[in-house]
């Protein structure tokens, strides 16, 4: 039975779909439950990683360092990662993390842009921790280019390489066809993280293990970004069926949706018209919130900010353009 690890991202990745308010308690109940039911590896943090607390990403609910102190407690097994974009978080944030005993880190790039992650990459290898280059938005680059970019990941010290669909608008094909490109370039191995925005967040997962991917990312519930993860109970149980060995109760992840998620949920995770916008547009994920508040604000349809974001390539970091956008749009409906 080929093994695959497992990385649940419902404490940072969940994090966008609640505004980035869930509490300290919260995330300690989730974390022990994750970690009782078998789960290699949990990303914990605000959604936009380490940092990203601020007026242009959403302030959190509590500091980085009361989630990482409440979760530190509650770990017995599971490893403890977080999440750094260069420039949200720096390496005095990861310096931080390390002292509340997270040992894996994952340095996440837009995927054209692997060389801003050297020297986070580079300083995690030299503290001893766990080091994970995760390629961000890789529906915008070719299978190419997404290789070129592996590898400087994997030049600088990366452990592994992370392919993240993050506007959850590629196909499966196209994943295969990433997935297998970089395993053919690079000696480490390769993960995937998926959104749900075409609806194939769970079938994508599937493909990318079928290309090779011995890592797959998810949340319980699916709560995500956009139209959030691959749901990672549904996901442990077709892996299950389809004869993949993961180490996890997914039984144990039902119940902690039951018991816990379905109650700290703002909204059902479903495939807004929004989310479905992003997807098929290519726009990131954490836009859908933030494009839904302009499109109240300025009297615009959110569907139509955010097709016009993946019009013009917008990538992580370019929140403020979601209200330009939301303005020009305003003004063009106003001219008619
Ligand atoms: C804003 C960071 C982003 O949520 C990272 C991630 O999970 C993705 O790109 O999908
Ligand atoms: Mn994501």
């Amino acid at each position: 039975m080929k093994s695959i690890r497992i990385f649940d991202t419902t404490l940072r990745d969940g994090m966008h779909a609640v505004s980035h308010q869930m509490t300290p308690e919260q995330m300690a109940t989730i974390a022990a439950r994750l970690d009782a039911a078998g789960v290699d590896t949990i990303e914990v943090g605000h959604g936009d990683g380490v940092g990203g607390s601020s007026m242009q990403y959403g302030f959190a609910r509590a500091t980085d360092e009361e989630y990482f102190k409440a979760v530190a407690k509650v770990l017995k097994k599971t490893k403890f990662a977080v999440l750094l974009i260069p420039g949200i978080g720096t390496v005095e944030d990861l310096e931080v993390a390390m002292e509340y005993g997270v040992n894996t880190v994952r340095v996440a790039t837009h995927v054209t842009e692997a060389d801003t992650g050297e020297q986070h990459i580079k300083f995690a290898k030299q503290n001893g921790l766990e080091t994970i280059g995760f390629l961000m938005m890789s529906h915008m680059a070719t299978p190419e280019k997404v290789v070129e970019q592996a590898k400087k990941f994997e030049s600088y010290g990366a452990d592994r390489i992370n392919i993240t669909d993050s506007a959850g608008a590629m196909l499966p094909a196209e994943i295969k066809v990433r997935i297998e490109s970089v395993l053919d370039a690079v000696s480490v191995p390769v993960g995937f993280h998926a959104h749900n925005n075409l609806g194939l967040a769970i079938g994508n997962t599937l493909a990318a293990i079928e290309a090779g991917a011995t890592s797959v990312d998810g949340t319980i519930r699916g709560l995500g970004a956009g139209a959030g993860n691959a749901q990672l109970e549904v996901l442990t149980a077709a892996m299950s069926k389809a004869g993949y060995e993961t180490g996890v109760d997914f039984y144990k992840l039902m119940d902690l949706g039951k018991d816990i998620i379905d109650n700290i949920m703002d909204r059902p995770q479903i495939i807004s018209n929004d989310a479905l916008a992003i997807g098929y547009a290519g726009a990131y994920g954490s836009f859908m919130l933030h494009s839904r508040r302009a499109a109240e604000k300025f009297g615009v349809d959110a569907r139509d900010i955010l097709l016009e974001l993946g019009r013009r390539k917008t990538v992580g970091g370019q929140e403020d353009l979601i209200i330009d956008v939301a303005i020009e749009l305003a003004k063009k409906k106003a001219a008619l």
